[in-house]
């Protein structure tokens, strides 16, 4: 037989030297095993949606068994049974409904009606898809889509060899193929990640005060609502375990986070479950409005502030001594042995700024102390400052939450928040003037910054709170105190229905006093 390169002779006859050799399919095979083809996909696509969603599938089953046994009636008895339980679960809690229905429900519809249109060409044209040397190309895979009117949370699987630094590096080309005001990556578990993605900022208008009468008789100590996340839910802090830093430069609101905080704890002040101290170097301008919420309290000169302070951190040592003899590890706040809160304001003043070194190394060994061991017997330390650099405040590291607010320079913001905190989004320099109270919160469980507004607090609202939740007197035997609410309010030295043992000690007058 004769062979024309690797082809029988015969086989080319008729057809010319180049002509190739093609298998003839009958059409009816094609079209069977296209149709299998779509047959077996639509088999994998039933069984991963059955085993993705077994409640729908299940609630689905139902119905078809009530409608087979019972026809329509008894279908239209089932149907309207469910919409009774469902404005029950809304009725008693909308806010679970709203996270376990609207949400996901809104999600959905962004899904089919948006993102999927968009979402291979804004993967492809980021760079975040992969193609195999087989030339398969993969896209991140969307786990989950739930939506508000503020934002998009879209949950994705990473492909293998991407990290979450990708998705941060393609966030700013993410939002705007997104049409996006804002867009936050989270790293949500290994190999996780969550794409916010903000349609309009909820943060632009002040978030007024919570009406005294809304105010919770009993404080959550670990979820203190304070103002306004920019997804628009209330934004709440802990307390009992923490201690926070908030910076800002003159005019950013750092009043109103001290204030936010303050108000929210008005009643468990009142009740005695909360002890202040309030320290202001500005000569009482910023706390002195509120001092009746005090019950230790010093605006006057370094030597009188370092007192209050000193007296603090011995009544922290006092505490861990008898938590220790009485093999406790953690303190539980009561009214006779309260939460203790201590908020000083400016505080560079008396670590950094302050004439007297004594002064300045005195403050700076009782607050170390007490933010380096006051967490677990219920110590929490609130500072404010303008300047957030180390000289100001060596030990800021020591603060487990930093609450960033419109900063001066843009290295300010990872000084505050951390480092890396401002590739993760934060942008305090960035925060216009006409925000003041907007700020980026890094804790110690979150890596990536959160971005609120804290409730704009009035004068009056000051006032308000101070005329209905006096503090009590201290009960700290021998304390080194220096109040000026209760005398002012008693008209004389001392407290009103001050308890034996308590020792508060006379002090310069307020101002205005
Ligand atoms: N959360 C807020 N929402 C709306 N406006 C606010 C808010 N906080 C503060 N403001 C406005 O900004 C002004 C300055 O606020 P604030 O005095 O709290 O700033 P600050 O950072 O404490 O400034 P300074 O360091 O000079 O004391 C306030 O008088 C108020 O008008």
């Amino acid at each position: 037989m004769q062979y024309i390169n690797g082809t029988r002779a015969e086989d080319l006859t008729n057809d010319g030297i180049f002509a190739k050799q093609r298998a003839v399919v009958p059409f009816w095979a094609l079209a069977l095993s296209a149709t299998a083809k779509r047959l077996a996909r639509l088999v994998v696509w039933l069984v991963r949606t059955v085993w993705r969603h077994p409640l729908t599938t299940a609630a689905l089953f139902a119905v078809a068994l009530v409608w087979v046994e019972f026809g329509r009636r008894g279908l239209l008895g089932v149907l309207g049974l469910a919409m009774l339980s469902l404005s029950g679960w809304l009725w008693r809690s909308p806010a679970s409904f709203d996270a376990r229905v609207v949400r996901p429900l809104r999600g959905w519809w962004r899904w089919l009606t948006f993102y999927r249109v968009v979402w291979y060409p804004v993967m492809h044209g980021t760079g975040l898809t992969r193609t195999t040397p087989d030339r398969t190309i993969y896209t991140p895979t969307v786990t989950s889509v739930s939506s508000t009117r503020v934002v998009d949370t879209i949950g994705l699987r990473l492909i293998h060899g991407h990290t979450p630094e990708d998705f941060h590096t393609q966030a700013e080309g993410l939002r705007h193929a997104f049409r996006a005001h804002r867009l936050t990556v989270v790293q949500t578990a290994p190999g996780r990640v969550e794409l916010r993605v903000f349609a309009r900022d909820p943060l632009t208008k002040p978030i007024p005060a919570t009406p005294i009468e809304r105010i919770p008789a009993v404080p959550d100590l670990l979820s203190l609502p304070v103002g306004l996340t920019e997804a628009g839910d209330v934004y709440r802090v802990p307390l009992l375990g923490d201690h926070k830093l908030i910076a800002g430069k003159t005019g950013a609101g750092k009043g109103s986070v001290q204030w936010s905080i303050l108000r929210a704890l008005g009643p468990g002040i009142a009740s005695g479950l909360v002890c202040v101290t309030g320290l202001d170097p500005k000569g009482g301008m910023e706390l002195y409005p509120g001092r009746a919420l005090f019950a230790y309290y010093g605006d006057q000169d370094g030597e009188q502030m370092a007192q209050v302070i000193e007296a603090a951190a011995d009544r922290m040592t006092a505490r861990a001594k008898r938590l220790r003899d009485a093999g406790l590890r953690k303190h539980v706040p009561t009214v006779d042995d309260p939460f203790e809160v201590i908020v000083i304001d400016e505080v560079a003043f008396l670590t950094a700024y302050h004439p007297d070194r004594k002064i300045r190394d005195r403050v700076k060994a009782a607050l170390s102390l007490l933010l380096s061991q006051g967490r677990a017997p219920g110590f929490a330390v609130i500072a404010s400052l303008q300047d957030p650099r180390k000289e100001t405040l060596p030990f800021r590291d020591l603060f487990p939450t930093r609450i960033a607010l419109r900063l001066a320079e843009d290295s300010h913001t990872d000084m505050v928040l951390g480092d890396g905190a401002q590739d993760l989004g934060a942008a305090c320099h960035l925060i216009p003037d006409t925000l003041p109270g907007v700020a980026y919160v890094r804790t110690e469980t979150a890596n990536e910054p959160v971005r609120v507004r804290f409730s704009w607090i009035t004068d009056q609202d000051i006032t308000e709170a101070a005329t209905r939740w006096p503090a009590p007197a201290p009960v700290s035997a021998g304390a080194r105190v220096i109040d000026l609410a209760a005398r002012d309010r008693s008209g004389s030295p001392g407290f009103p229905g001050q308890r034996s043992g308590a020792g508060p000690i006379e002090s310069e007058s307020p101002p205005g006093a």
